[in-house]
Order: structure tokens, then sequence, then C-alpha cells
């Protein structure tokens, strides 16, 4: 279910840091088509060698990502097994991680975060459809293809990058997605259902709002799991219409979460709202 890459048609460049038990760097890719040499930047993701027991898991996620195309899901060229080495071999994506960039950025406009959210709305709609699950929604798993003129609230271009590591059924690592995995994922990650990506877009929303600073930041894993034992939910924001939604989103009972369908609808009115008016430029964080 994937196409296979040749190590030789392989080129490592720089590293770009790692993902929870994978290794990216910048690299391109070699292809004799008719007759002509095309070489293709790409991302190589690299699975840790000492994690070669759940490569399944992590080729398994990203296979069921390559089976269908969209045009903000990230494109996967294949992989590239070579002794120790298993290689993921993505369309390399101009900007990089969102939640780097929002770091960065500090000012972007509320419309530009609009769009963003619209578009994950988007892409989670289609999954929706083919029933499929991604698992792993946040910030770092959504890549910037265009930034777009985020002042301006010129548009930017997002595309959703494979889950990595949620299907890879290790309480630890669940517990270090709190607060983005839903409550009931935690103690059974075989109820890893369609609802459980509509809390996680709940926690997404927030970060996007709150300049790509991870929710619940700081706080220590006991505390982080009393969060959920206590039902909270994360700070609001001062737009109620923004914070109700997050909230609907993380609503602890997965049946009562808000359809894709109606996530779009709300992000629609949140746009046309005068508050976007008001918050044109966004003021840096102070
Ligand atoms: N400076 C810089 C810079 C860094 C990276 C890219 N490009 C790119 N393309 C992809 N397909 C995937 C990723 N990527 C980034 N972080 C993860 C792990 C968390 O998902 C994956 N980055 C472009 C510019």
């Amino acid at each position: 279910q994937f196409h296979m890459i040749k190590y030789e048609d392989l080129r490592w460049s720089e590293s770009l840091g790692q993902g929870s038990f994978t290794r990216i760097f910048k690299g391109s890719k070699i292809d004799i088509r008719d007759g002509e040499r095309h070489v293709t930047d790409v991302l190589l993701k690299e699975l840790d060698a000492n994690h070669k027991n759940c490569w399944e898991s992590f080729f398994e996620a990203a296979s069921l990502m390559s089976q269908i195309s969209h045009k903000h899901l990230l494109l996967v060229y294949g992989i590239s097994v070579h002794r120790s080495k298993n290689v993921m071999v993505q369309e390399f994506i101009k900007c990089g991680a969102l939640d780097l960039f929002l770091k960065r950025e500090g000012s972007v406009s509320v419309s530009w975060k609009l769009d963003v959210a619209k578009q994950l709305a988007s892409a989670l709609n289609f999954l929706e459809e083919k029933n499929i699950t991604h698992g792993n929604i946040c910030a770092k798993n959504l890549l910037l293809a265009r930034e777009g003129d985020a002042s301006q609230g010129s548009s930017p271009f997002i595309k959703l990058s494979d889950p990595e590591s949620i299907h890879a059924h290790w309480e630890w690592l669940r517990k270090v997605m709190i607060p983005w995995v839903a409550p009931e994922v935690l103690e059974a990650p075989e109820r890893l259902e369609l609802e459980c990506d509509k809390w996680s877009f709940g926690a997404t929303l927030w970060e996007l709002f709150n300049g790509g600073q991870a929710p619940l930041q700081g706080l220590d894993l006991e505390r982080k799991l009393q969060f959920y034992e206590t039902y909270k939910q994360l700070p609001s924001s001062e737009w109620t219409e923004l914070a109700d939604l997050i909230s609907q989103c993380m609503n602890y009972q997965p049946a009562f979460r808000p359809s894709c369908r109606s996530i779009i609808r709300q992000l629609n009115s949140l746009i046309t709202s005068d508050y976007v008016i008001l918050h044109a430029a966004e003021p840096l964080p102070d």
C-alpha cells in the first residue's frame, strides 16, 4: 500500500529537528522519467531504529493518508527501508510546522487564523466523509505551504501531516498528548473514533489563537491527568463565540461534539463577525 523508493535515489541534506520518535531532514529524491533525471525536494522522516517495533504502526498511519488525496493533506511519495533505517518520503512543505511559525510570527491577523482553521476543518470534513480518523491533530502537525501575508490577512495554505504517533498503543505517549488526545482515548486507545479528531481540533484552535503556545504548557503529567479527571476546559478566549466553538469541540461526551459541517458553519459566522474587523492585526503578545 506504499510506493517503495530505492535508498540510493535519496539524498539527505540538513537536519530539521525531530518529531516524537522521528528525525526529519530536508532532502531530495531522484527519478528517471522518460529518460530524464528529475530531482524533487523532499522531507525525509526517519524512524528511530530503537522504535523499530512500532514502525508498522508508523507506516500504517501514514499509508492511511496516502490512499486518499486532498489539497490540505500532505502528499507522501513513499517509503524507503534500508538496513535498520525506515524512512518516509514526503513532499517538502515550504514553511514548515505551524506551531513554530506562530511562535516566531507573534502577530498574525484574526482573519488569517480563521482561514487556517477553515482549511483544517475542510480536511477533517474530507476525512470524516471517508470515515478516516487522523488521531493526531495539533498545530505541530499542520504544515504551512504558503505563509500569506499574516498581518494583511492574505491567505495562508496549510497541509495536514501524517499522524505519526497516535497509533502506537503506548499509554505514556497518549498521556504526553494531553490535551490534544480526547479523554476517552486516553484509557482506551481502541476508542479512537472520528469524534476524537473534533476534540483535537478544539485544542488546535486554542493553539492557533494563543500564538502557538501549547495548551496546559508547564503542567506536569499529574496536573494534566487531573485536568481530564475534573472535566476542565482550556482557558477561554474573550471572544465568546470562539470560546463556545472550542468548548463544543472539547466536550467530554464524544457524541455531543459538533459535526464538521457545523464546525465549518460556525467558523463562517466567526469570519463575518465584527470581532474580525476590530482585531485586524493582533497586537504582539506582551
Ligand atoms: N526552517 C524550516 C523548515 C522546516 C521544515 C520544512 N518543511 C517540512 N515539510 C514537511 N513535509 C514536514 C515538515 N515538518 C516539520 N516538522 C515536522 C514534525 C512535526 O510534524 C514535520 N517540514 C520547511 C522549512
